[in-house]
């Protein structure tokens, strides 16, 4: 099976990972070779650009090399792929869902709380610049690129005075112990942080689906559902102040979501469950009413989604 994924370390990571499992859960009949791709989200530098690069800039190459048979199936950060998957295409597997904590980073301090008045903060994502700015107002946000070593660098060298990092790439990089993991009731993560989602198209053999059947985690599944249902009614993705996260409470799927103004002055939020037992309908269907309660509160003053492409 050519296995098709971005050539950033996270992403060879969760690519090998996949790899690995496919060839137990087929009992050693199927392997995995890895197939790299430059996507035009690795390519930005540009500050800002990200925010008007459009839906899909780190799956786009991918998609189109798994419809044209270049690799069999796509291995993604699910928090980094658009609601509605390419014509053909569909997920046959969401393994075991990594610390969906965001982690906090600076040399000197251990908590936003702690942080100096007017102190920097790094970080391009819109979602954690509102959340920053909604529990410090007072805070500096600074755009801050690049992968994990080169925001570490940037710290160091004073560019500013903390910044973000989702603790399932740390941990999957062997490096969580450089970051203070913050408790996802202070910081609601992106919907899906911390999920891989497997992409196949529609003619993947059966052998091969069943194997990757297998490695299927089933609460991962259910929060793949539920969240991107939420971003969809929003017409979010990772780019926009929107965060969802599905909690575990024994027989039900907890699911809480939340959207903010750009700067962080407003916020509304929403939750719900659903039994373990729902379809995915049903639980598409707890997303999509969370979000249809947020705009209803909201009554109009929701940022633009559309114009921050
Ligand atoms: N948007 C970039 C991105 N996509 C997935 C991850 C981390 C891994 C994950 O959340 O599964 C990251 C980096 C980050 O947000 O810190």
């Amino acid at each position: 099976m050519r296995i098709g994924t971005r050539g950033s370390p996270l992403a060879l990571v969760q690519a090998r990972q996949v790899a690995a499992a496919l060839e137990i859960h087929s009992g050693g009949a199927l392997r995995g070779e890895i197939v790299t791709f430059t996507t035009s989200g690795d390519q930005l530098t540009t500050e800002r650009l990200i925010n008007s690069g459009g839906k899909g800039l780190f799956t786009r190459e991918l998609d189109a090399a798994l419809s044209r048979g270049e690799v069999d199936v796509t291995v993604h950060s699910l928090k980094d792929v658009p609601s509605v998957l390419p014509e053909g295409q569909r997920f046959v597997a969401f393994p075991e869902r990594e610390d969906a904590r965001e982690g906090f980073l600076s040399s000197k301090y251990t908590s936003l709380a702690e942080l100096p008045e007017g102190a920097k903060v790094g970080t391009a994502s819109l979602r954690r610049e509102a959340q920053t700015l909604a529990r410090r107002p007072d805070l500096e946000i600074v755009t801050f690129r690049g992968n994990v070593a080169t925001r570490m660098r940037k710290l160091e060298e004073g560019l500013a005075d903390a910044t973000y990092l989702a603790m399932a790439g740390l941990t999957r990089l062997g490096m969580s112990h450089v970051a203070h993991p913050i408790p996802l009731e202070e910081m609601l993560p992106a919907a899906a942080q911390g999920i891989v989602g497997v992409v196949a198209r529609d003619d993947l053999p059966e052998d091969a689906a069943e194997a990757f059947d297998k490695m299927n985690y089933k609460q991962s599944e259910a929060a793949a559902y539920m969240e991107r249902a939420f971003l969809a009614a929003l017409d979010g993705s990772c780019r926009t102040p929107i965060a969802a996260h599905t909690f575990d409470r024994g027989e039900e799927w907890f699911l809480s979501g939340e959207v903010l103004a750009l700067d962080g002055k407003e916020k509304w939020s929403a939750s719900g469950s659903c039994p373990k037992s729902a379809t995915h309908e049903q639980m598409a269907a707890l997303g999509a009413g969370l979000a249809a309660q947020i705009r209803e509160s909201a009554g109009g003053r929701l940022p633009a989604f559309g114009e921050t492409w």
